[in-house]
């Protein structure tokens, strides 16, 4: 792994506290990052805003959906933000870089300033999801990989892996240590949502899904330890 895209949940932020951004967590995330930043692996970020606000959710509580979710893109600016923060207090350099027009918040985002900045040394985090309603976080992150070059997508989340069915809902669910697109598609397995999935298969980005939430596990997987599931 030379280039990485890695996806956080917006969700997970919430750490303990259960509700926003959780400093504690934040931090543990930057640690790590600037961990494997330190062994010269090339990083950008892309990180949801499920914390804050999803668009989807919204529409039952009489939201419109292209209002939501443009309320949900804004919210993974404010986790973006939060996360550059929290990086540069460990000493980590890194950008925000944003999909949509909101200087001087964030640099407008472009692929080729993305790479530059990364071979400079600087964690890039890609704010803003893809700028356009109707997508996830998750194909923001097959969309910036594709684009950008990168080995993989690291999705870090709450759960270790793909399981043969959700394994909050499932407890006898049993995890799958490496699985193809096509079986993840056909028996629609939900730990990412079909568009990115596809978007990854079409162009050969091989997905890794693990458990962001236990510290040390972002070196361990950059490090070639099979501790995820990995879709190719
Ligand atoms: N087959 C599956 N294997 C693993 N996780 C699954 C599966 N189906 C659904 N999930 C759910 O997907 C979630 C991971 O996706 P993530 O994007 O991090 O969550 P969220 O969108 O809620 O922030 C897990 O919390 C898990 O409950
Ligand atoms: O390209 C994008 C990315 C995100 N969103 C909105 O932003 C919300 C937060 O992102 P996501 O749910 O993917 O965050 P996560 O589940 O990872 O916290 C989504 O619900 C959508 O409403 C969007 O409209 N377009």
């Amino acid at each position: 792994m030379k280039r990485i895209l890695l996806k956080l949940s917006g969700e997970s932020l919430q750490g303990e506290q259960g509700y926003g951004i959780c400093p504690v967590r934040l931090t543990q995330y930057a640690e790590q990052i600037k961990a494997v930043a330190g062994k010269g692996i090339e990083i950008s970020i892309v990180i949801g805003g499920g914390n804050i606000f999803r668009g989807l959710s919204g529409v039952g509580k009489g939201f419109d959906r292209v209002k939501g979710d443009q309320m949900g893109m804004l919210a993974t600016v404010i986790n973006s933000l939060g996360l550059q923060s929290a990086l540069e207090s460990v000493g980590q350099k890194s950008k925000v870089l944003t999909s949509i027009n909101m200087s001087p918040v964030g640099e407008i985002y472009q692929a080729a300033k993305a790479i530059e900045l990364m071979q400079a040394g600087v964690v890039v985090i890609i704010a803003g999801g893809t700028g356009n309603p109707f997508f996830t976080t998750d194909t923001a992150s097959a969309l910036r990989g594709v684009e950008i070059g990168a080995d993989v997508l690291l999705k870090g989340t709450r759960v270790d892996g793909i399981y043969t069915a959700d394994p909050e809902k499932e407890p006898t669910a049993t995890k799958f240590s490496t699985i193809s697109f096509t079986e993840v598609i056909e028996k629609r397995l939900k730990v990412m949502d079909l568009t990115a999935f596809t978007m990854c298969m079409e162009n050969h980005l091989p997905i890794m899904v693990f458990d962001m939430d236990t510290y040390g596990n972002l070196e361990k997987i950059t490090g070639g330890e099979e501790i995820g599931t990995i879709v190719k």
